[in-house]
């Protein structure tokens, strides 16, 4: 399966119900913290919407609710590694994406055979404090020789703009939060996106 190159992360249903009907074929749900009646009841919403629009939907973190949804793909940090059970998450037939951040972190994903490695804070993020400040175009290149086949997503202070520098380095995916988010049209910077992608 090939992902789309362009992976916007949203933070309810309500995004996913705006930004789908525009051509979006790839969104991540991060629900950093919910009730779990809730958080369940917005995986389903965003489930529901991503089949209806023929959309991927990767569902941050929540691996026991995903799965329990029959969603098809989670992404999980190295400290929610640290906690899943992969054997079931495998065996349930989920697909995985992993963060990585540095040489330590990429080594012990590769082992995991992940769905996508995806490589971070390409530029200064905004969005969470994190001990990288930015790791930098040659480090996308790095990260794909390594990787190989496996599909190398891009993330952290990603714009438009920037977004085809991140591809020419190596990138095969980009992706984007508060370039969209914080946009004061995020229907119009969307749409910019997939330009620039497509
Ligand atoms: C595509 C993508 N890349 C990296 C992350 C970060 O995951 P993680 O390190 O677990 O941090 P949180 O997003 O859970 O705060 C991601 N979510 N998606
Ligand atoms: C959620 C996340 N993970 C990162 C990592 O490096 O693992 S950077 C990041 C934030 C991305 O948001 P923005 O596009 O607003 O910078
Ligand atoms: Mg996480």
């Amino acid at each position: 399966m090939t992902l789309d190159r362009f992976y916007p992360i949203f933070d309810s249903a309500d995004w996913l119900r705006r930004m789908l009907p525009l051509g979006v074929k790839l969104v991540q749900l991060r629900i950093k913290e919910a009730a779990p009646e809730i958080l369940r009841h917005e995986i389903a919403l965003s489930r529901d919407l991503c089949r209806q629009h023929g959309a991927v939907l990767v569902v941050n973190d929540h691996w026991q609710a995903a799965l329990d949804m029959g969603c098809d793909w989670i992404h999980l940090g190295q400290e929610d590694l640290d906690v899943a059970d992969l054997p079931a998450i495998r065996k349930a037939g989920l697909r995985l994406g992993v963060s990585t951040h540095d040489d330590d972190e990429l080594e012990r994903v590769l082992s995991m055979a992940p769905d996508y490695v995806a490589l971070g804070p390409v530029y200064p993020t905004i969005l969470k404090k994190m001990k990288w400040h930015q790791q930098g175009l040659p480090k996308v290149t790095e990260w794909k020789a390594r990787v190989g086949d496996t599909p190398l997503v891009g993330i952290g202070g990603m714009s438009v703009e920037r977004a085809p520098g991140v591809f020419d380095a190596g990138a095969d995916i980009v992706s984007v939060v508060t370039d969209i988010t914080l946009n004061a049209d995020p229907e119009a910077r969307v749409r910019a996106w997939l330009a620039v992608t497509r």
